[in-house]
């Protein structure tokens, strides 16, 4: 599982500006097959520009992203083409339209959709303006896990959801992975819940990665990074 060959998506010295803004820099990252990654970091970090330059949302500075092995500059439908999706941090559902036609704009087909996620069964008919926000995201997840994905990209999908269905977002991306071998990358801004969902992590700050890891190791550090947010000190040296 964890041979070369398995990493799907990679940044390699990758640099992402707005316009002559640097906002990340020299960002070497790799996400495999069935595995589960968390990027982490303060506000304005930079995680939400590194997700959106491995979508192909945002074109590098310098370096390059890796698609399946080889270096693309691809914008991201033809990405998606070839199974990344990418979920933002707004919910992208079309409020006047139903549950179900909102599903049908995905790239895959909604009987997986359905099958991913049965709640949405009872919802179909509603206009997805009229769902909660949880539910909402969850049409947005469903949409982007269904049919043929390889990588997910998503974008805090815990942001300001009840618990329950944090679970229950974070545990169907983790079963994608699991059971579909679909390589996730997760950004996500508290840390315990990243890294309680993640198999490995790393650690942005002011655009540059400062700690990565498995896990379970970081967790033994969760105090120090979740310091490291708050008062914008570095956190130590990564761990070998
Ligand atoms: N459209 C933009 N134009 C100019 N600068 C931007 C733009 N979007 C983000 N930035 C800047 O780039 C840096 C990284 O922002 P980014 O949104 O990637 O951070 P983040 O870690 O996702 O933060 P948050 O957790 O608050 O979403 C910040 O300094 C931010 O102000």
């Amino acid at each position: 599982m964890n041979d070369q060959t398995d990493v799907l998506l990679a940044a390699r010295g990758l640099s992402l500006s707005y316009g002559t803004v640097p906002a990340v820099s020299q960002l070497d990252l790799e996400v495999r097959a069935g595995e589960v990654v968390a990027l982490m970091g303060a506000n304005g970090a930079g995680k939400s520009t590194t997700l959106m330059g491995l979508a192909g949302l945002l074109g590098p500075a310098e370096g390059h992203v890796e698609l399946m092995g080889e270096p693309t500059t691809e914008p991201l439908h033809r990405r998606a083409r070839r199974g990344v999706r990418y979920v933002s941090e707004e919910r992208s559902v079309i409020r006047s339209l139903s549950t179900l036609d909102n599903l049908r704009l995905g790239p895959g087909p909604v009987d997986d959709a359905l099958s991913l996620f049965p709640e949405l069964e009872a919802l179909l008919d509603r206009p997805a303006g009229l769902l909660s926000g949880g539910e909402q995201q969850i049409v947005t997840l469903a949409r982007a896990l269904a049919g043929d994905v390889r990588v997910l990209l998503a974008d805090e999908l815990s942001l300001g959801l009840a618990p329950l269905i944090v679970q229950r977002l974070l545990g169907a991306a983790r079963d994608a992975a699991a059971q579909r071998g679909v390589g996730v990358l997760l950004v996500e801004q508290h840390a315990h819940l990243a890294l309680k969902h993640a198999d490995r992590a790393y650690v942005l700050h002011r655009g540059q990665i400062v700690l990565s890891g498995p896990a379970d190791e970081l967790s033994d550090r969760l105090d120090e990074i979740e310091a490291s947010y708050l008062h914008g000190a570095m956190p130590a040296a990564a761990t070998p």
